[in-house]
This record gives C-alpha cells, structure tokens and sequence, in this order.
C-alpha cells in the first residue's frame, strides 16, 4: 500500500515546494510510482515539475470544491514515474469557500481513495498557512514531512503547527506522524547554521532526517526550467542530497 505524506510548514519561502518537487522526483528515480499534489494556489510545485499553470483546465480546485474526479485532474510528467495533479490561481478562493462546504476537511482524503493505491507515494506540497487546505492535506495524509530553513528564526511558528498536528490527531485523523524534519538551505560557512542543527535536533531528536540540504544554486534554477534537479543537473549537490534523502524516506516505510 501506497504512503501519503504532506510536506508542510506554515512558514513561507522554507524549502515545501523544493522539497515536494524534488523529492517526488528522486522517489520516482529510485523506481517508486508517485503522485504529487499541488494544493498551494501559488502552483509552484506545477511549474516545477514543467506543467504550464495557464494551459491546465482543470486543477485541485475543481477535485475540492466541484467533485471532479481526481483521475481527471492528474497529468504526467516528464519524469518517468512521476505524476502530478495541478494546482492553479482559481485555488486561491478554495479556502474560503471549504469553509461551508459540507465535510470540508476530508474532500482531499476522500477523493484519494479511489487512486492511493496506485501509487508507492502521493506527496502533498502545501500552502504556508494552516487554513482548510492544509488541514485537508494532514487529513488524507499517513505522515508529515516539516522543512526547517536553517536561519535564525527557525523553530518560531513550530509549536503551533506541531498543535495544529496534534488536533488533527484528535479530531480527523488519528494515525498521523512525523516522517521527519528536513533541514534546508543550510550556509555550511556560517556558525548560525550549525546552531540551528543543533537546536532543531534537540527538540526533534531522531526524526530530524541525516540528509540535511545545503543552499545550491542549482537547486533554486531549476524552477524556471520546469525540471526538478536530478534532470536539471543530476550531478550537483543538491541531486545528489535529495536522493539521498528519498532514500531514507523509503527506509522509513
Ligand atoms: N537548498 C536550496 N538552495 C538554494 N535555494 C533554495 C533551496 N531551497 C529552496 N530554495 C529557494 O528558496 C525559495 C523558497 O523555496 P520554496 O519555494 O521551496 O519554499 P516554500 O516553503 O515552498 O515557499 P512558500 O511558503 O512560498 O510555498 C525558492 O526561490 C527556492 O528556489
Ligand atoms: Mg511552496
């Protein structure tokens, strides 16, 4: 059986998209089938993986909001393996309208159902809020990924989304965990990266992940080449440390 899992972090701009993009990549490298969810109306993960957001007709939105089967929605991609169900602008107004939509924070569980097993891994890049579209997100997920930027800020905001977790927990999905914590960004120059390691170990001990991702300029261009990195540059850094990580994804289960 397939695992879902959400890459989430209320903070903005802390690797999610990166991280999803590159991830679902590398796992679909390593042989695994899977699917990747854009529910950002940002749509960056769209882009990245090269779906042009103007020439989609029909997105996330239409699966949430409209009852459009998912199956419908989902587009391959240029990496072998790997499929992705956009996300575009008109998502943008999902929020507001979940909110008096009838069991609004289990449309995304729901409407994975009938696909799940089709896939080694679905992986959920989410918006940076904790509005109705992440909820869904942790709703329909097994396990939580959580990007940390190592910066200066880092651990601030974790406390609510670890509470936002933790009622998820309670109220609509109790087998929810913590895959691991994904450090990214990380300026090996600077002292203030190592600090944040360390701080970020001891609070999550052992679910913070080995692989941690340096700042790579290769990794912030791929974007605009609509490619993640293993097919932009296979050979930097950055190809090589998010492969190393979807390895210890797996190993995880
Ligand atoms: N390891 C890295 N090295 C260099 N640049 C990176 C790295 N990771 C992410 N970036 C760049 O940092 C910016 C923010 O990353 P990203 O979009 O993945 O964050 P996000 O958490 O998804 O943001 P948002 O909250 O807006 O969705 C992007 O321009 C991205 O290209
Ligand atoms: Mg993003």
């Amino acid at each position: 059986m397939g695992r879902t899992i959400a890459v989430t972090n209320q903070k903005g701009g802390v690797g999610k998209t990166t991280t999803s993009v590159n991830l679902s990549a590398c796992l679909a490298y390593l042989g695994k089938k899977v699917l990747l969810i854009d529910i950002d109306p940002q749509g960056n993960a769209t882009s990245g993986v090269g779906i042009n957001k103007g020439e989609t007709q029909h997105c996330i939105y239409d699966v949430l909001i409209d009852d459009e089967d998912i199956r419908n929605v989902i587009k391959v991609t240029k990496v072998e393996n790997l499929s992705v169900v956009p996300a575009t602008i008109s998502l943008a107004g999902a929020e507001v309208e979940l909110v008096s939509t009838i069991s609004r924070e289990v449309r995304l569980k729901h409407a994975l159902e009938d696909v799940k097993d089709h896939y080694d891994y679905v992986i959920i890049d989410c918006p940076p809020s904790l509005g109705l579209l992440t909820i869904n997100a942790l709703t329909a997920a097994d396990a939580v990924i959580i990007p940390v930027q190592c910066e200066f800020y880092a651990l601030e905001g974790l406390s609510q989304l670890l509470s936002t977790i933790r009622l998820v927990q309670k109220h609509l999905n109790q087998e929810l965990y913590i895959d691991g914590v994904v450090l990214t960004m990380l300026d090996a120059r600077t002292n203030l990266g190592i600090q944040v390691i360390e701080e970020v170990k001891k609070y999550f001990q052992e679910k913070v992940y080995k692989s941690i991702i340096p700042r790579n300029v290769r990794l912030s261009e791929a974007p605009s080449h609509g490619e993640p990195i293993i097919i932009y540059d296979p050979k930097s850094r950055g190809a090589e440390i998010y492969l190393e990580l979807a390895r210890e994804v797996v190993k995880n289960g």
